[in-house]
């Protein structure tokens, strides 16, 4: 392996030369140990099929490591400054898109601009795969992994350095303390696990928590099995929604609109749930299955 390039002090001129100073509000804390920003892309196992998304591009330095290895990266960055930065670097590469904008729409949806590069860049490489491959701004990390998996491009995978606290959750299992939403959305349709733990001292400005990669590979066989994508991660939020209540509880209070507590408790008892269960307590296969009870009774709830 290259010893580590992006060191704290190569950062800190270049930025300094470009007049920004890190901002926590976009989560940039940038990874000095080009060791690891290696390991990410290692885990990712690029190849010729490959469109990689990349959310943060920072100053490019996993940009520069993917584009010899995929059909085309789509990379996007929000702050004006670091675009520029990394346009420098990245110039040299004909297979990279860069857009500077938020990924983000809102909270639930992509930029319009992010999906279109991305479909464009998929319609370009024969037999693609899309992978989501980045280090995360921490603050959007959830949603990004979240929505990538209800947006009109499924992906392969997804590699993304992002809070261990969160990557805890995306791997939990049913009776832990962090299995909830998170964990039942991503391992419904993926098989999930965390590559690395990581020190803050491995970023600058240093974040106050550990990170973790994360590793979330598409089943398709699992998503298939899920015929309503939507509705399915409203109704697993809800019933995660008020942790100390009982399953009955959140489920009465989500639906109270759509059925009444005897159809409720029908359904309850076909499931063969106890009236003290808590949806931490349920394993993801039995949560599809009784999620997909109440579609049938209450197609058109939404949360
Ligand atoms: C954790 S840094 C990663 C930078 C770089 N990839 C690295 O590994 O050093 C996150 C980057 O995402 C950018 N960013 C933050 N929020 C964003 C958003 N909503 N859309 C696009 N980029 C965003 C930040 O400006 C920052 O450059």
């Amino acid at each position: 392996m290259s010893a580590p390039r992006q060191t704290k002090s190569f950062l800190m001129s270049k930025l300094r030369e470009i007049g920004v100073e890190p901002n926590s509000r976009h989560g940039q804390n940038f990874l000095i140990d080009l060791n690891l920003v290696q390991m990410i892309a290692d885990s990712a196992d690029l190849g010729p099929r490959d469109v990689v998304l990349e959310i943060g591009t920072g100053t490019g330095s996993l940009t520069t490591l993917m584009a010899p290895l995929a059909s085309h990266v789509v990379t996007v960055e929000i702050d004006g400054n670091l675009f520029e930065l990394a346009s420098e670097q990245l110039l040299r590469f004909d297979n990279v898109t860069q857009l500077r904008v938020d990924a983000l729409h809102n909270k639930s949806t992509f930029a319009p601009e992010v999906m279109d590069a991305v479909g464009e860049a998929l319609r370009g490489t024969p037999d693609s795969r899309l992978k989501l491959v980045a280090n995360l701004p921490y603050n959007v990390a959830t949603p990004i992994l979240s929505n990538l998996l209800l947006c009109e491009h499924t992906p392969h995978s997804m590699v993304a350095t992002i809070q261990k606290e969160v990557a805890d959750r995306i791997v939990a299992e049913p009776w832990s303390k962090d299995y909830g939403a998170l964990s039942v959305w991503m391992q419904s349709q993926a098989t999930t696990e965390i590559v690395r733990i990581m020190s803050p001292k491995v970023f600058w400005p240093a974040p106050k928590v550990e990170s973790a990669i994360v590793r979330i590979v598409v089943d398709p066989e699992r998503r298939a099995a899920i015929p309503d994508l939507k509705y399915f991660q409203q109704i697993v939020r809800a019933l995660f929604l008020h942790r100390r209540k009982f399953l009955r509880a959140n489920v009465v209070s989500a639906m109270k609109r759509h059925l009444t507590k005897e159809q409720i408790d029908a359904v309850l008892d076909e499931m063969g749930f106890a009236p003290d269960t808590r949806t931490e307590q349920v394993d993801i296969l039995t949560l599809q299955a009784f999620a997909e009870k109440l579609r049938q009774l209450a197609p058109d709830w939404t949360l």
